[in-house]
């Protein structure tokens, strides 16, 4: 049996702490994986100096997850080309209004029996509906694409402090393969065959794109419009935090956003997603974690403390991190309201007309 060629695609605050995983794991699973493991990483000087080359040479991202090492057998490649050629696993991990066009580049540059999986937070909402991003990856590569998703922040993966976190594939053998790449004693998979379910549960807790993202990163103009749904939740988190709120209320925006995103997959989703689900990892378990130490509430709560702009705060505050929501809300509003269906999303609602039509903080608690 040859051995699985695994190449990481993208290398940010979470790509860099799954490589820490991956770079493990392909080492400690040797009857079935390469142990180089090729990440591609997005071309940057830091400190006058290419950070690929500061990466091959410390064998850390400093500008991205500083502080971790990263195993000596991750290989940093600023080609994208290069860095997928031939793979037979591939692991997508970059910022999801960047999904697309790294997607066309990597076109007939795959291994033929090559799989991907998909650990992007997101979702695109198009005219015609909405699309996942194994779909997007799919449909643009040709190649069938599980997902990973889960209660993880990065920083606290790194720092290998216990946590679980959920795979969706419906392919069982392709399954396990993924659950030996990533699976250790401080990052505890659960493989689960509802890919829909896990990437709908990761982008309805984080909101992003549409209109102003893409005005940001323009897509070709044939391409449907990207729309994820999902900080709203975490916003609304942030929001009661920079008011001062206890626990108490913060577990009240948790639980309506639970119940929006529960309504939001079955009406636009229905029989595809398993209720079970939102009881995994990449669930409940992933809202909460998001609304206590993300980075969406963290700027969501300086929002409220400062009064600064949230493009502003992003920049100030997140040193080249991408937030994978704020700018959307305008977006997903669009979306409900051409659908009337505003009313029926009180908490993503409120949560527009405040960060868009200037309503006071305090609506997150009085009108939703
Ligand atoms: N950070 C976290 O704790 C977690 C993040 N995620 C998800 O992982 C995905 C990736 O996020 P992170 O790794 O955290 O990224 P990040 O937000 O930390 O970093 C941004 C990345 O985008 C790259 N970039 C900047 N301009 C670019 C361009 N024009 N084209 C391509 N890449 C460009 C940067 O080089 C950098 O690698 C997102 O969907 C996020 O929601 C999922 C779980 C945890
Ligand atoms: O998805 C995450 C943790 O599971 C990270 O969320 P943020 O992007 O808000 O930091």
């Amino acid at each position: 049996m040859s051995l699985e060629k695994v190449c990481i695609i993208g290398s940010g605050n979470w790509g860099s702490a799954v490589a820490k995983l991956i770079g493990t794991n392909t080492q400690r699973h040797g009857n079935l994986f390469e142990s180089s493991v090729r990440q591609w990483v997005f071309e940057e000087k830091v400190n006058g100096e290419n950070l690929t080359d500061i990466i091959n040479r410390e064998h850390e991202n400093i500008k991205y997850l500083q502080g971790i090492k990263l195993p000596e057998n991750i290989v940093a490649v600023p080609s994208v080309v290069d860095a997928c050629k031939d793979a037979t696993l591939v692991v997508f991990v970059v910022p999801h209004q960047f999904v697309r066009g790294v997607c066309e580049q990597m076109k007939g540059h795959l291994a033929p029996n090559a799989r991907a999986i998909s650990l992007i937070k997101g979702l695109e909402i198009t005219s015609s509906g909405t699309r996942l991003f194994s779909e997007e990856i799919e449909r643009i590569l040709n190649v069938p694409c599980a997902a990973l998703s889960g209660a993880n922040i990065a920083d606290e993966v790194a720092k290998e402090k216990f946590c679980e976190s959920t795979i969706g594939c419906p392919n069982v053998q392709d399954g396990e393969l993924f659950y030996r790449l990533f699976d250790t004693d401080y990052f505890r998979i659960n493989v689960i065959q509802d890919h829909v379910g896990v990437q709908l549960c990761g982008a309805l807790k984080n909101v992003v794109a549409g209109k102003n993202i893409m005005t940001l990163y323009p897509p070709p103009q044939t391409q449907p419009l990207p729309l994820s749904l999902s900080l709203f939740l975490l916003v609304g988190a942030g929001f009661t935090d920079g008011l001062g709120y206890g626990s108490n209320t913060k577990a009240a925006i948790i639980r309506r956003g639970l119940m929006e995103m529960r309504k939001f997959g079955q009406m636009f989703f229905g029989d595809m997603v398993q209720t079970e689900t939102f009881f995994e990892s990449c669930g409940a378990a992933d809202l909460i974690t998001t609304c206590s130490g993300g980075r969406n509430r963290k700027v969501a709560e300086a929002f409220v403390t400062t009064g600064k702009p949230i493009d502003v705060l992003e920049k100030e505050l997140l040193n080249g991190q991408k937030l994978q929501g704020t700018l959307s809300a305008a977006e997903v509003h669009e979306f409900l309201s051409a659908r009337n269906m505003t009313a029926e999303f009180p908490l993503f609602n409120t949560v527009y007309r405040i960060v868009f039509e200037n309503a006071p903080v305090e609506c997150i608690v009085r009108d939703i």
